[in-house]
This record gives structure tokens, sequence and C-alpha cells, in this order.
């Protein structure tokens, strides 16, 4: 597998970039294979402002059809052959001209976690097989791997507050260190498939648990960051969890769910749910191949359902999430994104202005998992059947996790912004992990620019004006000539 570098190391002459009508355009892909599918993103900026905040911006972004990479572990070839079509779409987005020097990163994500836990030499075999691909395209490959929950954390954060304007400084702040905290910057919350991450600065300066501490120097300003990365409770693997749970309590296999509308059915191989780390192995005490999902639609119920798979009983800190993982007090504005972003659109529980308060989210859940299978259906024909008969757990799940999971109050909770897009870029770690590994995100601040030309010549003439004129009323000062003493008189 190849390693990550960053990209002033591998060049080995410099490139010129673009230039189109004076401007001059630089271009870097990421591949986000999260554990539900793989995005492709393209990254554009202007060359000459790579050490500004706020200047990069996403310009396309390409869904590979099919599986998660995790997906292909039986049949490894497919994995690369999936992402063929898209890597397709980026040589048509970039200019060809620069496709050699643009650099193309593959970061996965939970999926592939969960498969390197369960089986590495697979989850080798299934990045050895990207690879391939990537390294087959005109661009410049410069590695496919495993990122941690720490990393995810950490660069969907950079991605906000970056997007966000929150690493711009006024320069007067500058003269004034004691103001210089890691306040103002945006709290990042995303919900996948497999994995949720928290990331947000604390208002105490000590992290109790190094693993969840993160340092950085960024635009000459420090950040102590609080990250967690919870394996396994991404919406897909938390229904698992949860049907796991509630299978224990059944005889036969048939489930009574509340968190599915009423007159929904589901029917799902025992196998199925036992394939991966996230559920103890629990299956063969059970008398049954087949679970039979019948859904009858109470919010109330399904919240109660959910709350099992949050053990709350033990904290070894002052104050913890769940499963004995250390929170500190929540601080701040909070960004919330991928699936927290899509379900709480579809619910319409994310509108841009004021934040819909707590009570009206749970209610708008509440009637909506209350309403039967065919009336959803028939409303929301379009829609994926996979999405939609889950929007109800999902959004159950989202309040859940917020409320119970992490401590969102009444209060706290209009503090969180769910969020797509900010501007034309995907709110997620993909922008963040290649700033990083461009080296766009310098430890101090870049020296200030010195003046445009214009702006040069613009101050030279009036430099000039106020210079003739202060020399001027000096000379009439100490050389009064004879008209203008007569007219004194
Ligand atoms: O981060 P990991 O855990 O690896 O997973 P992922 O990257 O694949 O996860 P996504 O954020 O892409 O999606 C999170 C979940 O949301 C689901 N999802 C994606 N688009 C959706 C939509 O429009 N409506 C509802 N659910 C959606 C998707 O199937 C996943 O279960
Ligand atoms: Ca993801």
């Amino acid at each position: 597998m190849a390693q990550t570098k960053k990209v002033g190391d591998h060049c080995s002459k410099p490139t010129l970039p673009l230039c189109r009508s004076s401007k001059c355009v630089k271009y870097g892909i990421v591949l986000d294979a999260g554990s539900s599918h793989t995005n492709l993103y393209v990254y554009e900026w202007p060359a000459e402002k790579e050490n500004d905040t706020g200047v990069v911006h996403q310009v396309e972004v390409c869904k590979v059809e099919g599986l998660g990479i995790s997906g292909y572990s039986q049949d490894t070839e497919k994995a690369g052959l999936s992402l063929q079509h898209c890597m397709k779409r980026a040589q048509e987005v970039v200019p060809e001209q620069q496709h050699r020097e643009t650099p193309v990163y593959l970061g996965a994500t939970a999926g592939m976690r969960l498969l390197s836990l369960q089986n590495r030499s697979m989850a080798d075999r299934v990045l050895s097989a990207v690879e391939k691909t990537l390294r087959s395209s005109p661009f410049n490959f410069q590695g496919a791997r495993v990122i941690s929950g720490q990393e995810e954390g950490a660069y969907g954060w950079i991605t906000i507050n970056y997007l966000l304007g929150n690493f711009k400084q006024p320069g007067w702040l500058n003269f004034l260190p004691h103001l210089r905290s890691s306040r103002g910057t945006s709290g990042a919350l995303d919900l996948g498939g497999a994995s949720t991450q928290i990331t947000f600065a604390p208002d105490q300066e000590l992290i109790e648990s190094q693993e969840n501490s993160l340092h950085f120097r960024l635009y000459g300003k420090n950040y102590n960051v609080y990250t967690h990365s919870f394996l396994c409770y991404g919406k897909d693997q938390a229904l698992r969890l949860k049907l796991a749970t509630d299978l224990q309590s059944t005889q036969n296999g048939s489930l009574l769910d509340p968190c599915f509308h009423l007159g929904y059915l589901r029917i799902m191989n025992i196998s199925d749910l036992y394939t991966n780390p996230c559920i103890a192995n629990g299956e063969q005490q059970l008398p049954f191949t087949q679970l039979h999902l019948q859904g009858n639609g109470d919010y109330q119920r399904c919240r109660m359902t959910i709350q099992k798979i949050f053990n709350t009983s033990y904290c070894p800190y002052s104050s913890c999430a769940f499963n004995g993982i250390f929170l500190p007090p929540l601080q701040g504005e909070f960004g919330a994104f991928s699936a927290f972003y899509f379900v709480m659109n579809f619910l319409n529980l994310t509108t841009e202005k004021s934040p819909v308060p707590l009570d009206k989210a749970t209610s708008a859940v509440e009637s909506f998992c209350s309403r039967p299978w065919h009336e959803v259906k028939a409303e929301f024909p379009k829609i994926k059947e996979k999405y939609l008969s889950e929007y109800c757990f999902s959004g159950t799940y989202i309040l859940s996790l917020l409320e119970n999971g992490y401590g969102f109050t009444m209060e706290k909770w209009q503090n969180i912004q769910f969020l797509g897009k900010i501007g034309s870029s995907d709110a997620g770690w993909t922008l963040g992990y290649m700033l990083n590994l461009t080296n766009m995100i310098p430890a101090e601040k870049p020296p200030t620019r010195p003046l445009s030309h214009a702006s040069y010549v613009g101050l030279m003439v009036f430099c000039s004006l106020v210079l003739v004129a202060v020399l001027l009323l000096s000379w009439l000062t100490f050389h009064k000539p004879k008209c203008l003493q007569k007219g004194l008189i």
C-alpha cells in the first residue's frame, strides 16, 4: 500500500500552473471512500493565493456507482473498476495540460476500518485494487490509505472552519495576544454510515484523555481541539446494533419495530447482521436464521430502543458521552453535516436562518414516524426505498445521539447548524485532508502581501502631492511675498 506523501515532498521539479486570462489555477482530487459509497471531489484554487485562507473551492463531485469499497471484499478487482467512471470525469474537469501535476488522494473511512479489524489482508487487497486504478490515471497519485477516526474528525473540523472563514483574523487582533483563543471556531459533527465524529475547541484547557486531544497551529494561532470518532455509531451500524439488541428478546425472529412505519415489512438474514465486529458474536445462540421486521411507527418507543445502544452506566472521567468516552462540556457553534444533514433536510428541519428548536424538531420526527408506510411511499415515489423507510429511525437516532449521547440541551441545540455545503464546497473531511497534505495551511500567518502595482502608483502620487503642498505652505510661511504682506496690512 502506498503511503500518502505531502505534494511538496514528492515533486522533483517545479511545475507551472495553468494560466487563464491572467488567473493561474491549480487543482487537487480527493476520493472519499466511505462505508456506504465513494465520492470523488475536484478542488480548484488560484496558484498565487495558495496560502491564503478560504481560496480553495470544490468544482466537481462525482458519486461512484455501487457499493463502498469495503463492500467488494469478496471481489476486490471490482473495487478498483468501480472508480473508473469518476476518474474519467475528473479528466474532463481538470484541463489536460495539468493532469500530471494534479495530486490525487484516496482516504477510506469506517467501512475499511471495520474490514481491517475483521480481515487485514482482505482490506489490503481492496486498497491495492483501488491503488491500481488510481495509478493508471494521468494524475499524480499520492496514496490510498485508511484514515483514522481522529484524522476524520480533525479534517472535518479544519474543512468547515476554513470554509466559514474562521481562521481569518483581523490584523489588529494580533497586537492583543490575550484575545487569541480558539473560540470563534465552529465544532464539527459528522454522521456517516459506520462511524460518527464530534470535534470542537472546548472551553477548558485540559483534555482529560490524550487520544481525544489534538493540537494545531494554523495561521499563527494555537488550537486545542477535542475529537472522538465513535466506530459502529454511524447510522447503518447503529441500526444493526439496535436490531441485534432487540433480537435478544424475540423467540421466533419476528420483531415489531417502532422505528419503522406501520405497514412496513423487511426480511433480513440474521447472518448479515453479524458480519462485522460491531456486533459481538451472539448469532450462535439464536434458533432462527431470518429476521421478520414489522413496523409500528411509534417515536417514543423507538427512542427507548435506541437508548439501549448507548451505555451510560460508567465514566472514568469528569464527564462522558457514552460507552465511557470522555466528552468535555460542549462549547460554541456546531456545523452538522453528512447524514445529519441528509436526514434533517428531508424532514425540513434545516432552515438557513434560525435553527428549528429542539421541541419542534422532536414533534416533526414523531409525526413523521406515525404516518403509515403506504402514505409515505405514495408521497415520495422518487426517493430510494432504503432511505425513505429509514428516515424515521435515522431522525430518532440523530435526536438520541445529540441529546442523550452528547448532551445537547434545548439551549445548546440552538447552536447546531445542519449544513450540506458551504459555498460551492461540500462539508466533510476531504478538503481539510487535501489542504494539509498539500501544505496549504501554514502554521504561521503568511507575511502581508506587497501592494499591487496600481495601489503603489496611487500611493506614490498621493505622497508626492502631500509633499508639494507641505513645501509650498512652508515657503509661503517663511518667505511671505510682498503682495501677500500688503494684503495682510
Ligand atoms: O463515513 P462512513 O461511516 O465511512 O460512511 P459514508 O461516508 O459512506 O457515509 P455518508 O456520509 O456518505 O452517508 C451516511 C449515511 O447516509 C446515507 N445517505 C446518503 N445519502 C442519503 C440521503 O439522501 N438520504 C438519506 N440517507 C442518505 C448513506 O447510505 C449512509 O447510511
Ligand atoms: Ca463519511
